[in-house]
């Protein structure tokens, strides 16, 4: 049995690794000329860490890049505004990993075989029979996993009329600092501005901005230390050891929902199928979730009643953290102050155990 991969993102090189494992001939299209990520950190949840558990990987990235949970929400003055306790979080819910993007690339390359690989091949089209073309020629599969991302030419081929992505208002950074000294990860939320910082186990610190885009004429960096120059520590100083070239600016946009991930031989996974806002830090780790179902799913049985099956779990599952993340990004991304002030004011109230349970759905899971 054969399969086509579209992309060869965290997505779609966990899915490559998960059908190889199960006896898959595999060939990865992937439009870059190399498989790799640019720049910045990752947050590998406990359930993402869960999902490459099953391919044999999740120690290896735990090994590499232990992590606390979230420590919790301040206030842009340092102030707290939910404290999480992170000996219940660990023991309810796992390890936390943060690793650098590439480096997870690279693991999942280890686990696919080199010759499966065809960088710098771009899909132009793909078609429920299993046929994809591309500007290879074209092949045909038992099996197409479109993870060709939040711009996908496998769903806009198989979903002619369903709505593109949709910008969410705001935009975002990442970047890496030289090492710093930073505690446990921890978001700051302003109004309409969210600051995120996490360490990284090499000593650098891993920073993440959700804010509208300014309109400022300063570099990209210049405009950043300006508008958090305000913002408690170690925010500002994290900014300014920053390098204006290990930063990376991008839109934010969600998908539609769709009725179904499923088309004749091809299934959707990761941003292509349930591109997410960031606020959960659960793009990717659903994307691994996805892949490693799919390859369960289509194992040993007909491809068709395997991609029913992999549709009917996964869908529930990924709307409804797409939802949660839209959720947690509304209450973050409130510009009014009347409106910040009174969330602010509430936040520091609410038992903790109401943030522990909304953040169960999301990291129990298990395949
Ligand atoms: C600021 C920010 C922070 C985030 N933090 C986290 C986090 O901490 N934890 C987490 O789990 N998630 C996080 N995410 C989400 C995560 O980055 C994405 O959900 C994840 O990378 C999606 O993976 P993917 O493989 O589905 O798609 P992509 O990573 O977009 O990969 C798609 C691949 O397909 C290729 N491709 C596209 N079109 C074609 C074509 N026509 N032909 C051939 N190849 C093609 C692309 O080149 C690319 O390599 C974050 C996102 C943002 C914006």
């Amino acid at each position: 049995m054969k399969a086509i991969i579209v992309g060869g993102g965290i997505g779609g090189l966990t899915a490559a690794a998960a059908l190889h494992q199960r006896g898959w001939e595999i060939e990865v299209l992937e439009r870059a000329p190399e498989f790799t990520e640019v720049g910045a950190g990752l947050a590998v949840q406990p359930n993402g860490l869960r999902a490459l558990d099953t391919l044999g990987l999740g120690d290896l990235l735990r090994s590499k890049g232990p992590a606390d949970p979230p420590a919790g929400i301040r206030r842009r003055n340092g102030h707290w505004l939910v404290r999480n306790d992170l000996d219940y979080l660990k023991r309810r819910f796992g390890q936390w990993a943060t690793v650098h993007r590439a480096d997870l690339i690279d693991l999942l390359r280890t686990a696919v075989p080199s010759a499966a690989l065809r960088p710098g091949i771009e899909v132009h089209h793909v078609r429920p029979d299993g046929t994809v073309i591309h500007s290879g020629g074209a092949s045909t599969a038992d099996l197409v996993v479109g993870a060709d991302g939040v711009h996908s030419i496998t769903r806009r081929s198989l979903w002619p009329h369903a709505r593109g992505p949709r910008y969410v208002g705001y935009t975002t950074w990442r970047l890496l600092t030289p090492p710093q000294p930073v505690e446990a990860s921890t978001e700051t939320w302003g109004a309409g501005e969210r600051f995120g910082h996490m360490p990284m186990p090499d000593g650098r610190a891993y920073c993440y901005i959700m804010a509208n885009a300014p309109q400022g004429s300063h570099g990209v960096l210049d405009d950043l230390r300006e508008r958090f120059a305000r913002w408690h520590d170690p925010i500002p100083a994290l900014l300014h050891a920053a390098r204006e070239d290990h930063v990376i600016q991008r839109d934010t946009y969600e998908l539609p929902d769709l009725s179904t991930y499923v088309a004749g031989r091809v299934a959707l996974l990761g941003d292509a199928a349930h591109a997410m806002t960031p606020n959960l830090g659960q793009g990717a780790c659903q994307a691994i979730e996805d892949a490693v179902t799919l390859a369960a799913a289509v194992d040993g049985r007909d491809v068709r009643a395997g991609l029913e099956a992999y549709d009917r779990d996964r869908r529930p599952r990924t709307q409804m953290i797409v939802r949660l993340s839209r959720q947690v990004g509304a209450a973050a991304h409130w510009t009014s102050s009347a409106l910040t002030a009174v969330r602010d004011a509430a936040l520091p109230l609410l038992p903790r155990s109401v943030f522990e349970r909304s953040l169960a759905p999301s990291y129990d899971w298990t395949l």
